[in-house]
């Protein structure tokens, strides 16, 4: 526990019924940081945003906001908002009224009221439009309501459950730069939750990746790519090789049949891992210079580069994003740096994943 960590969970664990949907789950979140709960449908991660804004009660451990347990706080004496996944607006009342909500209920002066609706709009780009009804207003400008909604009552953290995912393309793309933008400007801690990997690696300071009520790994966007833990993390966020292999010894790694130099250490000789090399590692390169031959299999355009899919002589599988066209069916080079290989230790926690980590930074010091 930091003086920056404005939420802590130790040990939580949720069950409905005899189902354990959060098991023994610990993080800290700090303060003023944009983090993402991410992880497939069903993992858990909205049950996370609701023992955190208090509308359901953890079935074990504690869970702190401000350093102060919160397991029997209700929801509205948290310094917790939330915006929903279908922003729950009021569709009979307009804009002001709906961002004024929660500041009458709390029995505010009327030119309060009108000063704060005034500010929170225009924090949103929604200036002037206090007399608009809820059904005049496009998808995006609801969802920027919903926030200034959020954002009036002044919270120390704003939830944010799946809040784009009912966006077209576009303009989700253009309200992943505006929540962004949005959480700098004000300092306070976004938690937001998705399903879509991209969408988490372009806008969050931490990741929380989330599978089977388990936090799987948690860390930067560049830490939870370059270094996944696991084959679901590796999996879930971008397209990966993940192939069998053996540790031979340190910096010596053995899969698809041969032996490659790598950067990893600490690990067992003889220990069977799995290795990652990501798409865009992976080079096509004349015969000689190749570490790697592989035949195409097939091949589409993507726009930046071609999707190639080829297999070695042992039949593994492998993805290659490449500026260069290749021919199906025939043989290839693929080539790759020592860098590029990452050896993932099977069941590993992210304790001793992070442990063995630093132990290489202390060695290459
Ligand atoms: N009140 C409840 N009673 C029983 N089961 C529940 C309840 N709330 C959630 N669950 C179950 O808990 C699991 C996790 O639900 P949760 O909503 O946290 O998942 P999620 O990761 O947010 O998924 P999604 O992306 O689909 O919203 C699901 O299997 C869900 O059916």
């Amino acid at each position: 526990m930091t003086e920056t960590t404005i939420i802590r969970f130790e040990n939580v664990s949720k069950q409905f019924d005899d189902t354990t949907i959060l098991d023994n789950v610990s993080f800290e979140i700090e303060r003023g940081k944009f983090y993402t709960l991410l992880g497939p449908s069903g993992c858990g991660k909205t049950t996370i945003l609701r023992l955190i804004a208090g509308f359901i009660e953890p079935t074990k451990g504690t869970i702190y906001i401000n350093d102060k347990k919160v397991n029997k706080v209700p929801a509205n004496e948290r310094q917790v908002n939330t915006v929903f996944q279908d922003y729950a607006l009021f569709p009979h009342l307009n804009v002001y009224e709906n961002v004024a909500f929660g500041l009458r209920i709390k029995k505010m002066k009327k030119n309060v009221i009108d000063e704060k609706v005034k500010e929170a709009l225009k924090f949103v780009n929604l200036e002037g439009y206090e007399n608009r009804e809820i059904t005049e207003m496009s998808g995006g400008q609801r969802q920027r309501v919903a926030i200034a909604r959020a954002i009036v009552n002044e919270p120390e953290v704003i939830l944010l459950d799946e809040p784009l995912s009912a966006l077209d393309l576009k303009l989700r793309t253009e309200m992943q730069y505006e929540l962004r933008e949005l959480q700098r400007r004000l300092g306070i801690t976004f938690i937001f939750v998705t399903h879509d990997q991209e969408e988490a690696l372009a806008m969050s300071d931490e990741i929380f990746v989330i599978n089977k009520g388990k936090i799987q790994q948690s860390g930067t966007p560049t830490d939870i790519y370059d270094e996944p833990i696991n084959r679901f993390v590796a999996d879930f966020i971008g397209e990966s090789n993940i192939i069998k292999g053996k540790m031979m010894k340190d910096f010596l790694v053995e899969f698809a049949g041969k032996q490659f130099e790598c950067v990893d250490q600490g690990l067992n000789e003889n220990e069977a891992v799995e290795i990652v090399i990501r798409p865009e590692d992976l080079e096509i390169s004349v015969k000689e210079k190749a570490n790697l031959h592989v035949r195409v299999d097939s091949q589409l355009f993507r726009g930046v580069h071609y999707e190639i899919c080829c297999f070695d002589e042992l039949g593994n599988e492998w993805l290659v994003h490449s500026t260069k066209k290749a021919e199906i069916g025939q043989e290839i080079g693929l080539r790759f740096d020592p860098e590029a290989i990452h050896v993932m230790r099977l069941g590993e926690t992210e304790e001793e994943f992070d442990k063995r980590l630093e132990s290489y930074d202390e060695v290459s010091q």
